[in-house]
């Protein structure tokens, strides 16, 4: 049986199997930059007004006073987005020029509509600005060139943001393979008349797993429920698309039913782990199909199901878009834990923050993999490796949320 840490090891170097693909960059949020883009433009790309107001020269303007207001003649209008007929000689002069439009060629300052006062067509000013008050100059915000998304760099809304001002329209991102959820299991029923009888269950871990991954950003679908029977198994592999992740529940353990292995094999599938020393999850099992796709035997207990989401499919999709291991948050346990040692143990955990933003983790109660209710409750997992069997109270422990989206740590 390999350790956390060797598992880990082996999906982190599937990352050589990774592609990429262009997007628009509308689509690119949460995604990973495959190449570095630079500005093609300056920000802003001409010189604009900040404010609504009047466009003037400074020189025109420098003694006044509110005792002795500058006179000019207004000349004429600029709105956003329009480019005006002016005259050519604009000394002595103002233009009427709003938010966001272009400064007119000689002018080098904008006074504020509620600082001057107007009347047939003649602007009285009491106040002198400074060369460049209230002009947004080109440039200022970003030259052209500069690197606005590093490669490895995950897309958040603000760089998106950033890309679309600089009139970047798509991106060359990892590809993040789509998602298949298999659930398995004869006592896993579809129907609520079923559950009469005492032997069945509903599927909780198909809508977990859509829904986690969804949380990811990860395209993911249901490739269906199944029996445990070897045929339907490998019926369903072959209506999912070649080089897909495909993730199912149950039927990896030790249990007469346990068939989830036998078909991979047949099928001609590598088998790259199958059981790590953790808990809970022990039986997990990853394999790679012949057509490329990859494949998670996740246990049935739903907390199983849940931690090898956790801390194996995630860390697939991250080496698949050349993402480094995860670094967890760093908390301190309100409460002493007993552990067995050369075993990982993930716990279900409350994190809070204490008034001096210090994270605090607090294991639940209900730790068994069967128990939902302590997992709906929790909002992070804790991760113990190591020899150390006995944790007192404000040791320092690594810490999950249970999503993995905080892409401002990898910065890091
Ligand atoms: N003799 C042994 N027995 C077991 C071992 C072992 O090493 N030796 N491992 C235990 C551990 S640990 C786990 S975890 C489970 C995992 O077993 P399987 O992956 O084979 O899963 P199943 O036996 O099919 O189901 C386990 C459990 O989960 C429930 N389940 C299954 N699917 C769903 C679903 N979609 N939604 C909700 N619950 C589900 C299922 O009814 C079982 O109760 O094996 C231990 N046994
Ligand atoms: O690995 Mo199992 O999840 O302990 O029940």
């Amino acid at each position: 049986m390999i350790s956390y840490d060797e598992a880990l090891d082996i999906l982190m170097s599937e990352g050589a199997c990774r592609n990429t693909e262009t997007l628009a960059l509308s689509s690119t949020v949460g995604r990973v930059a495959a190449q570095a883009i630079d500005s093609p433009r300056n920000l802003p790309s001409f010189d604009n007004s900040a404010m609504d107001g009047y466009a003037v020269r400074q020189a025109d303007c420098r003694l006044a006073s509110p005792q002795k207001p500058a006179g000019l003649n207004i000349a004429g209008l600029v709105t956003a987005g329009s480019k005006p007929q002016l005259p050519t000689d604009l000394r002595g002069k103002a233009v009427q020029i709003m938010t966001g439009a272009p400064i007119p060629e000689g002018f080098d300052a904008v006074i504020p509509i509620e600082r001057v006062t107007s009347a047939n067509n003649r602007l009285l000013t009491p106040y002198a600005p400074e060369t460049s008050e209230n002009i947004r100059r080109i440039g200022e915000d970003l030259i052209a060139g500069t690197r606005i998304l590093r490669a490895h760099e995950q897309i958040t809304a603000e760089k998106l943001m950033l890309c679309a001002a600089a009139g970047v329209f798509a991106v060359e991102v990892f590809r993040r393979p789509k998602l298949y959820v298999i659930s398995t299991g004869d006592e896993v029923s579809e129907s609520s008349a079923a559950l009469d009888d005492k032997t069945k269950i509903f599927d909780a871990n198909g809508p977990y797993l859509l829904a986690a991954a969804a949380r990811e950003g990860i395209p993911c679908d249901f490739a269906g429920r199944i029996n445990d029977t070897p045929g339907q198994l490998r019926a369903k592999l072959e209506t999912i698309p070649p080089g897909s992740v495909i993730v199912s529940t149950g039927g990896v353990s030790a249990g007469v039913h346990d068939f989830v292995r036998g078909v991979l094999e047949k099928a001609g599938a590598e088998i790259l782990f199958h059981k790590a020393a953790i808990k809970p999850g022990k039986p997990v099992l990853f394999a790679k199909l012949e057509n490329g796709s990859y494949f998670f035997g996740l246990p049935g207990n739903p907390a199983a199901a849940a931690v090898g989401f956790r801390f194996f499919v995630l860390p697939l999709y991250r080496a698949l878009q050349e993402l480094p291991v995860e670094r967890p948050l760093t908390g301190r346990l309100n409460a002493p834990v007993t552990r067995k040692p050369d075993l990982t143990l993930f716990l279900k955990a409350s994190v809070t923050l204490d008034p001096d933003n210090g994270l605090w983790v607090d294991p639940l109660d209900g730790q068994e993999s069967f128990k939902i209710h302590s997992l709906a409750q929790a909002n992070a997992f804790i991760k113990l490796t190591g020899k150390c069997t006995r944790l007192t109270i404000s040791t320092y422990v690594d810490v999950y949320p249970l999503s993995a989206q905080f892409p401002f740590l990898e910065k890091l």
